[in-house]
């Protein structure tokens, strides 16, 4: 460990240290939070594996050991979110009203954007965004696997969107890229790459992002703070910053079960493993002052060719039970859903534009994988239902068909109540639609 740190840390927690020290033996703790949108998700899991979390709703810590979540099915399905218990508290305490519209600037890979775009309804809006190109497909990935459709997912610089969206957001997330102290008992990276220089170097950025948040905000909007780290430079330093320079408060959040107050900062909360059963977490609430209004904004302009639009039409006719969306956007023939009020997002880089319901090729509209996840067993006109250990779900997941029954066209898989994937089949055999990238 470094010996800058020990002492930067010392001075922190003062009679804890030892107790601090001595918890970076213990094992990580994990948690994972399940998918409101999902029809009573915790019927299949193993109750005795797992324990509720004592705030947050809908939130359980798990033997990982005994009860690999990440392998089962049901976390293909999108019924849960493995995420560490600490970060967890981040989307708790942010109040998110339905028809909000809320920005996560830093959201790779997804774990508290997923947690509030599935609290928001359909009149509300998530922009998750992230710098990094390949995290930020990652992030993708997850918002996809939640069944989302009120989300749309950038890779940009977030300054960049403070020019096409001022003032816009009522709600916004960042969760800062950090030094990452309080992931020293996960990952040793963590403990190998921390220096004084890259706290500064964090610190520069944040600072930069931080800016960038407060034009993003409405009047009367809420920023949460949040860093994975414990060094006040990065956490007090950066929202008295946020104070002395901006029209703003802090907002006090409720602590309980060893969550500790910051620094002279009542108001903030600091997670140590050795008070709160997770890794470590800063999170401050800051709201910036004024009286907010609805702003008149250009919304995202829909489009289709008529012809991917018959398309689209002829396979929701032929295959489900419900009416196609109403907006589609064509982007070179791959379809999108979006939602009336997301708005133009000119010259950002988009990866999902709502809900991508797939593709228009030779001919014929090709399902995507996003669409399944979001149907029920009343939408399709046709599935397979199968248990979690069934032989059928892990060859399916491997990659291979399954036999059928002699249906045709398209359908859908289903593990117990929730969908996995399409299937196409024919001659008795139901032909593997799930992607190469996700088999395993
Ligand atoms: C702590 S992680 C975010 C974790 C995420 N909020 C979650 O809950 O899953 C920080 C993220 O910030 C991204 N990042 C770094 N610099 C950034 C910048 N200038 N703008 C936006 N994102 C940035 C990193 O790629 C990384 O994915």
């Amino acid at each position: 460990m470094n010996e800058i740190f020990e002492k930067e840390i010392k001075t922190i927690l003062k009679d804890e240290y030892l107790d601090f020290m001595g918890s970076l033996q213990l094992p990580p703790v994990k948690a994972f939070y399940l998918n409101p949108l999902k029809q009573d998700p915790n019927k299949y899991l193993n109750q005795q594996y797992i324990q509720p979390h004592p705030v947050v709703q809908g939130g359980y810590y798990f033997d990982y050991e005994k009860y690999p979540l990440g392998k089962s099915p049901f976390f293909s399905c999108g019924l849960y979110y493995i995420q560490e218990p600490s970060a967890m508290l981040v989307a708790h305490f942010l109040d998110v009203q339905e028809d909000d519209y809320v920005l996560d600037m830093c959201g790779a890979p997804g774990g508290k954007s997923c947690a509030i775009a599935s609290r928001l309804g359909n009149q509300g809006l998530m922009i998750t965004n992230d710098i990094n190109t390949l995290r930020a497909k990652i992030l993708s990935e997850n918002i996809e696997r939640f069944g989302l459709k009120n989300t749309i997912v950038t890779n940009c610089d977030p300054i960049q969107l403070t020019k096409v969206l001022p003032e816009f957001f009522d709600k916004i997330i960042l969760d800062a890229p950090c030094s990452g102290e309080g992931m020293f008992r996960k990952d040793d990276q963590a403990i190998e790459t921390w220096s004084p220089q890259k706290v500064q170097e964090c610190a520069h950025i944040q600072r930069q992002l931080m800016d960038a948040a407060m034009k993003l905000l409405k009047p009367g909007g809420i920023l949460m703070y949040s860093t994975c780290t414990y060094n006040t430079k990065e956490n007090e330093e950066q929202i008295n910053y946020l104070l002395k320079h901006y029209d703003c408060q802090l907002i006090p959040l409720r602590r309980s079960h060893g969550m500790a107050p910051g620094i002279h900062m009542d108001e903030a909360i600091r997670l140590y493993p050795h008070r709160y059963r997770g890794e470590g977490h800063f999170i401050a609430c800051i709201q910036k002052n004024g009286q907010s209004s609805t702003k008149k904004y250009k919304p995202m302009k829909a489009s289709i060719s008529k012809q991917n639009q018959k398309l689209v039409n002829t396979f929701y006719q032929e295959y489900l039970q419900i009416p196609t969306p109403h907006y589609l956007y064509d982007n070179h023939n791959h379809i999108y859903a979006l939602l009336p009020q997301f708005p133009d997002l000119q010259g950002i880089r988009i990866l999902r534009n709502g809900l991508y319901l797939g593709e228009c090729k030779k001919n014929r509209f090709e399902p995507s994988l996003a669409l399944a996840l979001t149907l029920t067993q009343k939408d399709v006109k046709q599935f397979y239902r199968f248990h979690e250990n069934d032989p059928e779900v892990k060859q399916y997941l491997h990659g291979e068909a399954i036999a059928g029954t002699n249906q045709k066209g398209y359908g859908v898989i289903f593990v117990e109540d929730y969908p996995l994937s399409f299937y196409k089949e024919s001659q008795g055999l139901a032909k593997n639609l799930y992607p190469k990238g996700l088999r395993r």
